[in-house]
């Protein structure tokens, strides 16, 4: 027991070691983040983290560490690193910027990230005894502030944005819908009268610790200069620029189909009768890393997803793929599930 008890100590002075290492490592981390916040520069360079990880595999290699091990580690020392360059403030050219939603989820979560990069933030709300930052209507919005966010629920956007565009305000407007059809028109309407307009997508949750290393979709609608001017705004996220039409096909993928997955994994097991303790008790890999993603989608918002999945009219085809393919895996025959599996593994290569 004593022996077990001084290894251990051994091995504790080790990990503070490391702690300490990965301290270091930060620090200089955000040295590196400084310089490109002045810059107005993404947080992250994946070419660079292509050559970290090889670094950690290589010297892995040398240490008797295995080269998955290697690469767990460096993953998690780049994501530390890039959430450290993400909470350095980005100054941009201060704006008043008016959340029309700033109560909702994603509406906090933008007000507290627009006010903390120096921006003077009101927000336009049903509840203003809720507001956690000065309120106004949308038509005092119209008038005054130079951003208008947009983020309402689906529902509301489009009355929101045709309040909006009757005002014919020149403040830079814009939504973060994750569905663009239902705004699409009007969007382009607004544009086609000139309007500073553009659509946004952030692709991510209101629980990002920051915009560093998270893909912001910034739409063109028909008014590139707005496009810019919203970018500006999410600088150090990794922004890709796109024509407003081709958000929803791919949105179709990247959030229907893959949440119509876990979502169907998880009716599934509800279904089996199976209790979540059994389960896990007997989880293989898969199933675990499965059940971890499927149950974080599980405690998402509800209406936000039942959206994603109806109002996108692209959806349809993406699960249904979906569907057509578990149930062709019912009866495939072995030479053809080979060459599918094959297939899939190409998908990923390529
Ligand atoms: C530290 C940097 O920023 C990010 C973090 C990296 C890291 O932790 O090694 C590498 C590349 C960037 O994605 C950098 O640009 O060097």
């Amino acid at each position: 027991m004593a022996e077990l008890d001084a290894l251990r100590m051994q091995l504790a002075d080790i990990d503070r070691g490391i702690m300490e290492l990965v301290g270091k490592r930060n620090a200089i981390a955000k040295i590196i983040g400084e310089r490109k916040a002045a810059a107005h520069e993404e947080v992250v360079v994946p070419s660079v983290e292509t050559v970290v990880v090889k670094r950690y595999v290589d010297a892995g290699a040398t240490a008797g560490v295995s080269a998955a091990a290697a690469t767990r580690i460096a993953r998690a020392v780049i994501d530390e690193s890039v959430e450290v360059q993400g909470q350095i403030p980005r100054h941009a050219e201060p704006k008043k910027i008016c959340v029309v939603g700033g109560n909702g989820a994603m509406g906090r979560w933008l007000s507290a990230f627009f006010a903390g990069r120096g921006h003077a933030v009101s927000v336009a709300v049903l509840d203003p005894a809720n507001a956690k930052y000065p309120v106004m209507t949308v038509a005092e919005a119209c008038n005054t502030a130079e951003v208008i966010v947009v983020s309402t629920p689906v529902t509301t956007a489009t009355a929101v944005l045709a309040e909006i565009f009757a005002s014919k305000t020149s403040a830079l407007v814009f939504d973060i819908l994750s569905v663009k059809s239902p705004v699409a028109e009007i969007l382009g309407n607004m544009a086609g009268a000139g309007m500073n307009v553009c659509s946004v997508h952030p692709m991510f949750g209101p629980s990002a610790p920051s915009v560093a290393g998270r893909n912001v979709v910034v739409a063109d609608c028909g008014c590139p200069p707005a496009v810019e001017e919203a970018a500006v705004l999410f600088s150090g996220g990794t922004i890709l620029r796109m024509p407003l039409e081709e958000h929803d096909p791919a949105a179709a993928y990247v959030l229907g189909l893959s949440h119509a997955v876990n979502l169907a994994f998880s009716e599934a097991l509800v279904r089996s009768g199976f209790s979540a303790e059994m389960l896990n008790a007997v989880s293989s890999t898969t199933f675990r890393k499965q059940v971890a993603v499927s149950r974080e989608v599980s405690g998402e918002n509800a209406a936000l997803y039942y959206a994603i999945q109806r109002e996108n009219p692209y959806n349809d085809a993406a699960v249904g793929h979906l569907a057509d393919a578990v149930s062709e895996l019912r009866t495939l025959g072995k030479e053809e599930f080979c060459e599918r599996m094959a297939a899939g593994a190409a998908w990923y290569q390529a």
